[in-house]
Order: structure tokens, then sequence, then C-alpha cells
């Protein structure tokens, strides 16, 4: 059994809940507890007690505690990444990555700890400084979603310590392994008790109390657009500080100057690699006329090479799809795809494999009308929709046609249209002939519209919403 951390001790759970392999749906990784609204509270009032403490322990133990994680993560990375890709079900290269990843974000955060905000100036008044500082939020609530277990809680645990900030972290209820055991890595790693806490369990109870309580200062969010809407209601509500992270329907545009082996490449990475399940996954390929068919016939016969299996097999490229709801949603809009009259090419449907999981042929929808669902929606799968473009106006006109900005990608090989492409693209990350997912740990993410609320994650950029300004005036 696998328990919540809480105060520092680690504490049984109202309920449990068992944690299964989508690539074999008969291996069950693990039990996890999941708390309820009186332990989450628990967790809230243990991070309070002890953030008085923790915001005047000084720069040194933050970083000492933040280099110990990133340490033991790297360290671990075979063996992390194996129960993080036997859970979420993205390929083992993958699964290793990530878990380097969040290594190496916890050791750049140690950095960041050391690193002092804050200046001096003169006032207009003679005589009088004014002094610039930056202070921790206080608690902060951590609701994370299931696509990068354990990438995405690094990205925020860290940079929350490193400001000197308490933390009640929830991971998402469909992957606790990794959660958990980045939880038992921060447990030994020097933390006075209470600023860590891990409270496991369902949004509807874990998260929602979360959201309520007076007690927590921010929230910082990753998920879906729905429940993002319910974070700025609740505690949005009550005038808490939000960091949301959203959806995206990120555009990729083709356009007839691309080196065309380059383009295919870059689209099947960023739309298909880990199923497609990456808030920054391409899943708009907007293609000039010039070069439509054959980039059509490349992406076509690129998907035919793939091997969709078991996340662990070796030479598997694409795992299942992370559980039988998001399977089941991801073959609706294959359906609803065709029902709009856009031309399925390729894909689409479920497959059998030697194990029982969660198994889907990645799709290719060709003749799309931006209209049409499938180009408006996020399906967060390992399905993708062309829409022809006449020109590269109308291809930057198109890209912009969403409701989302998170990620946008350009394959050309014009610097002028790159240029502008990179200007006026109304997304916060631009690609220039590289896939629209896959980041850097080191800089900021986010987007526009209805992608992004509240300040960027990551980099340095990460303090605008872990700490708060504070102006005093010094007269002599
Ligand atoms: N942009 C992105 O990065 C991501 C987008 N998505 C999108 O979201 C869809 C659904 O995925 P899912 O993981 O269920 O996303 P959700 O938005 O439902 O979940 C994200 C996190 O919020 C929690 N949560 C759920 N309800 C509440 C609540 N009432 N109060 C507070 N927290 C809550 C979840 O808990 P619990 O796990 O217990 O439900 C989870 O930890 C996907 O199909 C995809 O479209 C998903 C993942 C990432
Ligand atoms: O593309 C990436 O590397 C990060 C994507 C991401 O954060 C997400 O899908 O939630």
């Amino acid at each position: 059994m696998r328990n919540n951390f809480i105060g520092g001790a680690w504490t049984r759970g109202a309920d449990t809940r068992d944690n299964i392999n989508p690539s074999d749906t008969t291996d069950v990784i693990g039990e996890y507890a999941q708390a309820d609204a009186a332990q989450t509270a628990d967790a809230i009032a243990a991070a309070r007690r002890a953030f008085p403490a923790w915001r005047a322990a000084g720069i040194q133990a933050r970083a000492d505690a933040l280099d110990f994680i990133g340490l033991e993560l790297a360290a671990r990375k075979e063996e992390l990444g194996r129960l993080l890709s036997r859970e979420e079900g993205k390929t083992l290269p993958e699964g290793i990555a990530e878990v380097n990843r969040a290594a190496q974000i916890f050791r750049f955060f140690a950095g960041e700890a050391l690193r002092p905000g804050g200046e001096t100036l003169p006032s207009v008044r003679p005589g009088m400084d004014v002094h610039i500082t930056r202070e921790p939020v206080g608690v902060v609530g951590i609701i994370t979603p299931w696509n990068f277990p354990i990438a995405i809680p690094a990205w925020k645990i860290a940079p929350a310590l490193a400001y000197g900030n308490c933390v009640v972290f929830k991971p998402a209820d469909l992957v606790p392994g990794c959660g958990w055991a980045l939880a038992e890595i921060i447990s030994r790693s020097g933390l006075p008790e209470g600023v860590f806490n891990l409270t496991m369990g369902r949004g509807s109870v874990v998260g929602q109390t979360l959201l309520e309580s007076a007690d927590v200062d921010a929230i910082s969010f990753t998920g879906s657009e729905n429940t993002g809407a319910r974070v700025m209601a609740t505690a949005g509500a009550r005038f808490a500080k939000l960091q949301l992270e959203m959806g995206g329907k990120n555009p990729l545009v083709v356009l007839d100057d691309a080196d065309l082996d380059r383009a295919v490449e870059v689209a099947v990475q960023g739309a298909y690699f880990s199923t497609g399940q990456r808030c920054t996954a391409s899943s708009r390929f907007i293609v000039g006329k010039g070069i439509h068919d054959r980039f059509v016939a490349g992406v076509q016969e690129r998907l035919a090479g793939l091997k969709v299996d078991d996340a662990l097999a070796e030479g598997t490229d694409i795992g299942p799809v992370v559980d039988g709801n998001q399977l089941e949603q991801d073959l609706a809009y294959v359906d609803i795809g065709r029902q709009e009259g856009a031309r399925l090419v390729c894909g689409g449907e479920r497959l059998q494999r030697d194990h029982d999981g969660f198994y889907m042929a990645p799709a290719l929808f060709a003749d799309t009308d931006p209209a049409m669902r499938i180009a408006r929606e996020e399906i967060f799968g390992p399905v993708a929709c062309v829409i022809p473009a006449d020109d590269y106006e109308h291809a930057l006109t198109l890209a912009n046609d969403s409701p989302f900005g998170l990620s946008a990608g350009i394959c050309t090989t014009s610097l002028k249209h790159a240029s502008d492409f990179r200007q006026r693209v109304e997304a916060g990350m631009v690609m220039v002939n590289t896939p629209t997912a896959g980041v850097d740990y080191h800089v900021p993410f986010g987007g526009r519209k209805g992608s992004s609320y509240g300040s960027r994650e990551q980099g340095r950029y990460a303090a605008e919403f872990f700490t708060t300004v504070k102006t005093a005036y010094v007269a002599p």
C-alpha cells in the first residue's frame, strides 16, 4: 500500500485505488491511498503551520533539498522511467527522458533558489531608498494531469519550494505511481515536516478541497479546459492566485518550400509520439497546395512503419492510450470526423495486441474544413487532420483561427515566412522546422487564449507565480 504524506507522516487513505497498466490491464502496478476532504484539510493545515519557519529557513536549505531530489531522480531515471511507462503508457525511452527532465528541473531550481531577485532604486523623494523584494506566496495547491506524471509535478513543485512556499500536491488519480515515488524522494530530502504534502485521491474530493480552502493561497493547475474553468470559478472567486495550463489545438504549417522529409518527420513526431497525449501535440496540419499530396502520402507512409504496442516492449514507437475513457473519446472523434465529411487517410481503429490494452492506430484525416469539430476541439489522442491552405497568408489565418494558443509550428525554408510567422502567430510557443511538442526545461512554458491563464511556468519566469512582490520605502 502506498500512503499519502501529510505533515511529515505517511498516512493511510480513507479509501484505496488500484493503479492499472494501460498496456496490459491485467497488470496491477500497486494499491494507492485516496485522501478524503478531512485528510486534505489536515495536509493544508500542516502546510500552513510549516510556512513561517520554512520561509525563514533560508535559501541554502531550499537549494540543498532540491539538489538532493534532482540527483536521486537522475540516478534512478531507468527504474522510475519504467514505472512511468508502465502506468501512463508512453514508451520506455520517453518515460526515462521524462524522469531525466524532472531531475534537470529540480537541479535548475536548486540554482534558482540561490539567485536573489529584487532591486534597490532611489526614491523620487531625496534621501529615501526603495527596496523591491520577492516573498513566497504561502501555501500552494498543485493539481496535475496524467499525461506527464513526473515532469509537470516537477515543474510546479520545484519552483514552489525554491521560492520558499509550502506545498499540497494532488497528482492525477489515473497515475499516482510517479507522484508517490517523487513524494517518497522529497520526504527524505531534509524538508521540515509539513513543507511538502502528498494527497492522492479524486479531483472532485481532494482537488475541490484545495480550491475551496481559504488557507491555500495559490493554485497551479494543468488539465482540461472544463476543470480549469472550475478552478477559476471556485478558487478565483476567493481571489487565490491562479496559474492554469489547459488545452491546445496546435497548428503545424507546412509551406510549399518546406523540406518534405523533414516536414513529415516534424509532423509525425509532434502529432503522434507519446500517443498524441500532449497539450503541445500538433493536431492541425495546415498544408500548402503545392506540397499537399506529397505531404499526406509521406505522413501515411511514415505512420504505416510505426509500431504501436506495449509501452515497455523494445522497438515500440507508440504506446497505448492512457485508459478506456480516453480511448473511447479518441474513437468517437474519428467517427465525428467521418460524419463531418473529412477523409480518413489511415488509422483510427482499435488494435488488438498480445495483452489486453488500450491500443489505437494513429489516425490521419485529409480534406478537413477548419469549421469541423475535429479541427477545433482538443482530442488529446493520436488523431490529426490536414487543412489545405492557398498560400502563406491563408495558412497564418487558419493557424490563428482557434480558441487555443499554446504551441504553433512552421516548416519552411523561407527566412521571411519563418520570421513573420514567429511574430504574428497567436501562440505562447513557436517552433520553426521542429515539432510543436517537446520543450526545454529552463525557458518559459505557456500559451494564450483558452490555453493558459496566469503567468508562465518554468525557467526563471516561474518566479512571477511562486512569489509576490513587496515594495519598501526606507527613510534614513
Ligand atoms: N493540456 C494538458 O496538459 C492536458 C489536457 N488534458 C485534457 O483533459 C481531458 C481530461 O483529462 P483529465 O486528466 O481527466 O483532466 P482533468 O482536467 O479532469 O484533470 C486534471 C487534474 O484536475 C483534477 N480535478 C478534476 N476535477 C477537479 C475538481 N473539481 N477540482 C480540482 N481538481 C480537479 C484531476 O483529478 P483526477 O485525476 O482525480 O480527475 C487532475 O488531477 C483530456 O482528454 C485532455 O483533453 C488532460 C491532461 C493534460
Ligand atoms: O511538449 C512538451 O514537452 C510538454 C507538453 C506538456 O506539458 C503537456 O502536454 O502537458
